[in-house]
């Protein structure tokens, strides 16, 4: 049975654990506050039951069985000691990151993988110094990871490609869906894509376009539900057919809403052929149709889980 090690038992420490435990890993969290480990045991135990009772529990374990594979040390030696990888949730203060990756280095041996949840750090600032750098990887899930499945792979450019492979096939095997970027750049895919959402958002509140609730209505009653499950471009693929049709469909728009916005600069050319051709390799504009039902299915089952959710008590909201 492989161990995974988890250097820092906060919130993210303690979401990895729990990830960890439901695939069937020895999980050993470690921290430098040994009282964040003995909370993180309590809390995790706590929460496994809950999920338990409500049937939302990951892998086939029971929760006294998943609990029974995590366990706390005050030792770092411990902690990483013959650990298939070691998961670093460490804050995401720079200097306390980079601290405590130097002090996971000088006890770290091959071949452990060190893999960083850090949310914006690129992995070559991060690793650079360190002697296990090309075993080093950014793997950034996204709050609350136990119900937001997605996890970011971001190597730096030294680090060895089966430290890629291995770690995306770790965070298969424990139900995550991880996306594998081709090289770093700040911010990752994520967080770049979610701040330049906010960035309009706040833009259209600051300049009196819309209140909050009503803008925070056009992402939750608009863009939202066909984001659940469909990504950007299969979304302007079914409202055209292809992103070249969608680019020649809706340039007018695109132009003169974006002109107000900065430049766009990827409406056109290789970059358009090639995502064209991405997706109808996916999705052929001949199974346009289909799709655009299936897609239209997906929705009617998510207007009905919706109506469920707005049934649930209004918990945290003034009234
Ligand atoms: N909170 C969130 O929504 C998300 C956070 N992340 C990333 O996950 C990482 C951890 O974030 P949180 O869990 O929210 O932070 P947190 O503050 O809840 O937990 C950090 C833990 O690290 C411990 N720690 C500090 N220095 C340490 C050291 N040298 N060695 C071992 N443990 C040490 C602290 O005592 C604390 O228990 C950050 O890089 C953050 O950007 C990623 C996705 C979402
Ligand atoms: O939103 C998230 O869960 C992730 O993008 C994170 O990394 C952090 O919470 C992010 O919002 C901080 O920038």
């Amino acid at each position: 049975m492989e161990t995974i090690g988890i250097l820092g038992s906060g919130l993210i420490g303690r979401s990895w654990a729990m990830l960890f435990a439901a695939a069937g890993y020895q999980v050993r969290l470690f921290d430098i506050e040994p009282k964040q480990v003995q909370g993180a045991l309590k809390e995790i135990e706590s929460q496994l039951a809950e999920l338990e009772k409500t049937k939302l529990l990951r892998g086939t374990r029971t929760a006294k069985q998943q609990m029974a594979l995590i366990s706390g040390t005050t030792s770092l030696k411990e902690c990483v000691a013959g650990a298939l990888m070691v998961q670093e949730c460490t804050p995401e203060i720079l200097d306390i990151k980079m601290k405590a990756l130097r002090d996971l280095d000088a006890v770290v041996q091959a071949p452990t993988i060190i893999a960083s949840s850090t949310s914006t750090h690129m992995p070559s600032i991060l690793s650079k110094d360190l002697k296990n750098k090309e075993r080093f990887i950014v793997a950034h899930p996204v709050n609350p990871p136990y119900y937001v499945r997605l996890v970011e792979l971001v190597p730096a450019p030294y680090t060895e490609s089966w430290v890629a492979v291995k770690v995306r096939a770790i965070m298969e095997e424990t139900g995550q869906v991880p996306v594998s970027l081709k090289k770093e750049v700040p911010g990752f895919s994520l967080n770049r894509i979610q701040y330049v959402i906010l960035n309009e958002v706040w833009r259209q509140v600051a300049d009196g376009v819309l209140d909050v609730t009503d803008v925070d209505k056009v992402m939750s009653e608009g863009l939202g539900p066909r984001y659940a499950f469909l990504g950007a471009l299969e979304t302007a693929h079914l409202n055209a057919e292809g992103m070249q049709s969608y680019a020649e469909r809706y340039a007018t728009t695109i132009h003169s809403v974006s002109s107000g916005m900065g430049p766009v600069p990827h409406m056109q050319g290789a970059v358009l052929a090639s995502v064209d051709k991405q997706l109808c390799d996916r999705i052929p504009l001949d199974k346009l149709q289909e799709r655009r039902q299936w897609r239209d299915a997906a929705l009617t089952k998510l207007a009905v889980l919706k109506k469920e959710v707005e049934a649930m008590p209004k918990t945290g909201l003034r009234k």
